[in-house]
C-alpha cells in the first residue's frame, strides 16, 4: 500500500463521457421527492429574472431622479412607485433566496439518506469475492464518500439553469446596446474558466489516485483510535508506529495537494486580473458614450451593472461547469458501483429446495481457488455430507475448513467441479433459499454494538420480535444466564461502542453467537469453531442440548478441539487441499493416521 497508486486518472473525453450521468442524477433526486424537486425549480426560475429587472428598475429610477432635478419638478410620486417596486424585488429575491435554499437543504438531506441506503442494498447483493477485491473497494469507498458531494452538486447545477436563464435576460439587454460589450466579456472571462478547469482536474486526478492512501489513513486513524485496538496498542506500544505511517502517508498526499493549490493560486490570480481589466475596460467605454451623450446616465447604471452581473454570472457558470464536470465523475463512481452485477446468482428457474433433504451434499472433484490467489485451496475434493448425519472437519490451520463451508453457502462457487445437493448442482437452486436453509456460525461471527436481542436475532431476522424464540435460544447456547446478569436484560446493549453498553468476554460473546444456531430451523447446521473460547463444563453442556436440537437432522463441525470433534458421527481430515481421512472418532484413532497422531499430539499437550 505504500507505493503510489498508477491507476490512470480519468482523460479529457472522460470527463465528458462523466456528464451523462446528470440526468441519471436528476432522476435519482426527482425520485427522491417530486414535489421540492419541482418546487425548488420553479422559485429558481422565478429568482432568475429578478437581477435583470431590480438593474431596469434601478435605471428607470436615476433617469427619473435627472429628469425631476432637470425638469425642477416637484412631482415625485412616480419615482417614490419605483423605489417602491425595487423594494419589493428586493424582499422578494430575499424569501426567495431562504426558500430555494431551504429546499436545497431538505432535497439534498433527503437524497443523501436514499443513496447510503441504496449503497447498502446493492452492497449487500454483490458477491464476497468482489469485497475482497481491492479495486472494487476504491469504487465503493469513492461512491460512499461523495454523498455530501453530490448534495452541492445538486444545488450547483440547479443554480446553473438558473443563471444561465439570468444571462439569457441580462445579455439581450447588452447586445441591444453593444455587442462588442459581449465580445469584451467572453475574452476576459475564457481564461479563468480555462485554468479553473485544468486545476479541477488535476485535484480530482490527485484524489482518484490517492484513493488506497486515504483509505490507508482512514483505516490507520481507526486502529490508533479504537477502543476495540487500544489494549493491544498501548501493551505492543503501537501508537508510535501508527502515527509514524499516518504521518508518511498523510505527508506525502499533503505536500501534492500543497504543490497543486499554490500553482492553484497563482494561475487563479492572474487569469482572474485579466477578467477584471476587461470590466474596466467596457466600463470606461460605456462612461464614454455616455459623456458623448449617446446613452442616459440611468443606462450608464443599467449597462455598466448588467456588464458585472453577467461577468459574475458567467464566471459562475463557468467555474461550476469544471466543478460540475467533477462532480459528474464521482457520479460515474457512483452509478458504476450501481452496475456491479453479483457472480454467485440464482439461475432463471430454480429448483425447489428440498423440503427433506434425502441424499445429502457431494462434493465432487471440487476444486477451488480464491479469486486473486495463485494458491489452490483445494484440488479434486471428494466427500459427502449424508442426510442426517453430523460431521466434523479437522485439519490444520489454513487447511481451507473456513473455505468449505463458504464453497456450501454459496459465498464462492467451486473455481473447477460441482457441489450435489440431493443429486442437483447447488446452483440450480435458489441462492437466498439454499442460504435461509443452511444455519452458520462462522469463527468471526459479527459482534453488533447492539442489544442482547438483535445480536441473537441475527439468527433469523425476521423473529426481531420473537421474544419467545429469543429466549429459547438463549436456553440453548446457555447464554440465558449470563443475560439474566444484565441489568436491562434482552434490552442490554453489548459492547463498548455506544453508551451503556457492557463488554464481554470471548466465551460470553460466544454464547450468544451459539444462540444464533438455534434462531432457524436449519437443514443443516453449521458451527466453525464454536467451542473455541468455552470453557470445558461449558463445552459439554453446550454439546449435550447440540446433540438434542440436531437430532436426525444434518450438521458439520469445524474445530481444533478434539473433545468437540469427537461428538460427531464422522470426522473427515483435509490435508493439502484433499480429504486424507474419514471414519469414526474409534475408526481413525485405530487407524493411527493423521486424526490419531493430531489427537494423541493435543491430549499430551494437557498432561
Ligand atoms: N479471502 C481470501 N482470499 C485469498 N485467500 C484466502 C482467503 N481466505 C482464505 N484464504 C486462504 O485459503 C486458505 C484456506 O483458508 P481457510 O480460512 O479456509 O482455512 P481454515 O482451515 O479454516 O484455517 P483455520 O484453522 O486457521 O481457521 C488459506 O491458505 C488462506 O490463506
Amino acid at each position: 500500500m505504500s507505493s503510489k497508486n498508477k491507476q490512470e486518472s480519468p482523460t479529457f473525453q472522460a470527463r465528458l463521457q462523466a456528464l451523462k450521468y446528470l440526468p441519471l442524477f436528476f432522476k435519482e433526486i426527482w425520485q427522491t421527492q417530486p414535489w421540492m424537486t419541482a418546487g425548488n425549480i420553479g422559485l429558481r426560475l422565478i429568482r432568475s429574472v429578478i437581477p435583470f429587472l431590480t438593474l431596469y428598475l434601478g435605471k428607470l429610477i436615476i433617469d427619473e431622479v435627472v429628469r425631476l432635478i432637470n425638469t425642477h419638478s416637484t412631482d415625485t410620486r412616480h419615482l417614490l412607485v419605483l423605489i417602491g417596486l425595487e423594494l419589493a424585488l428586493a424582499l422578494g429575491s430575499d424569501l426567495l433566496n431562504r426558500a430555494t435554499m431551504l429546499l436545497d437543504g431538505l432535497l439534498g438531506d433527503l437524497h443523501a439518506n436514499r443513496s447510503s441506503i441504496q449503497i447498502m442494498q446493492h452492497a449487500a447483493t454483490l458477491d464476497l469475492a468482489q469485497f475482497e477485491e481491492p479495486v472494487f473497494y476504491d469504487k465503493l469507498e469513492r461512491a460512499r464518500q461523495q454523498t455530501v458531494g453530490r448534495t452541492a452538486l445538486l444545488s450547483q447545477s440547479l443554480a446553473q439553469v438558473q443563471d444561465i436563464i439570468t444571462i439569457g435576460f441580462l445579455g439581450a439587454g447588452l447586445a441591444l446596446f453593444s455587442p462588442w460589450l459581449i465580445l469584451i466579456l467572453v475574452l476576459s472571462i475564457i481564461p479563468a474558466f480555462l485554468g479553473e478547469f485544468y486545476f479541477n482536474s488535476q485535484s480530482y486526478a490527485l484524489s482518484y489516485q490517492w484513493t488506497p492512501q486515504r483509505r490507508e489513513l482512514d483505516y490507520l486513524r481507526y486502529i490508533g483510535a479504537s477502543n476495540v485496538n487500544a489494549k493491544e496498542v498501548k501493551l505492543f506500544n503501537l501508537s508510535g508506529f501508527l502515527t509514524e505511517r499516518f504521518r508518511e502517508v498523510s505527508a506525502a498526499y499533503y505536500l501534492q495537494n500543497r504543490q497543486l493549490s499554490i500553482r492553484r493560486a497563482g494561475w487563479g490570480a492572474l487569469l482572474t486580473a485579466i477578467g477584471t481589466a476587461g470590466y474596466y475596460g467596457a466600463y470606461a467605454f460605456i462612461g464614454l458614450e455616455t459623456i458623448r451623450g449617446t446613452i442616459t446616465i440611468g443606462s450608464l447604471t443599467f449597462l455598466a451593472g448588467s456588464f458585472r452581473q453577467l461577468k459574475s454570472s458567467l464566471e459562475g457558470i463557468l467555474n461550476r461547469f469544471t466543478s460540475i464536470s467533477q462532480g459528474t465523475l464521482y457520479l460515474r463512481d457512483f452509478f458504476q458501483f450501481f452496475e456491479l452485477e453479483p457472480r454467485v446468482a440464482s439461475p432463471k428457474t430454480p429448483l425447489p429446495f428440498p423440503t427433506v433433504i434425502q441424499k445429502g451434499f457431494v462434493f465432487e472433484n471440487v476444486s477451488f481457488k480464491y479469486p486473486a490467489a495463485e494458491k489452490w485451496v483445494f484440488q479434486r475434493l471428494n466427500f459427502t455430507l449424508k442426510a442426517g448425519e453430523k460431521l466434523a472437519i479437522v485439519g490444520e490451520n489454513g487447511a481451507g475448513k473456513t473455505t468449505l463451508v463458504k464453497l456450501l453457502t454459496r459465498l464462492y462457487d467451486p473455481t473447477e467441479g460441482r457441489i450435489l445437493l440431493d443429486g442437483h448442482d447447488l446452483r440450480e437452486y435458489d441462492l437466498g433459499e439454499l442460504q435461509r436453509h443452511i444455519g452458520v456460525i462462522f469463527q468471526d461471527y459479527i459482534r453488533l454494538m447492539m442489544t442482547a436481542q438483535s445480536n441473537i436475532a441475527v439468527g433469523d431476522i425476521e423473529q426481531i420480535n420473537n421474544l419467545d424464540r429469543i429466549a429459547t435460544a438463549s436456553e440453548r447456547s446457555l447464554a440465558a444466564s449470563l443475560i439474566q446478569r444484565f441489568p436491562e436484560g434482552f434490552q442490554q446493549v453489548l459492547g463498548r461502542h455506544f453508551r451503556g453498553g457492557v463488554e464481554l468476554s470471548g466465551g460470553e460473546w460466544q454464547k450468544i453467537a451459539l444462540a444464533r444456531a438455534y434462531m432457524r430451523d436449519s437443514e443443516l447446521l453449521i458451527l466453525d469453531e464454536p467451542t473455541a473460547s468455552l470453557d470445558a463444563r461449558a463445552e459439554y453442556e453446550v454439546f449435550q442440548r447440540f446433540a438434542e436440537l440436531t437430532k436426525g437432522k444434518m450438521a458439520m463441525l469445524i474445530s481444533h478441539r478434539f473433545s468437540t470433534v469427537r461428538m460427531a458421527d464422522r470426522i473427515i481430515v483435509i490435508e493439502n487441499g484433499q480429504l486424507i481421512e474419514s471414519g469414526s472418532h474409534e475408526q481413525l484413532m485405530a487407524n493411527k493416521g493423521r486424526y490419531a497422531e493430531l489427537f494423541q499430539l493435543q491430549a499430551r499437550g494437557y498432561l
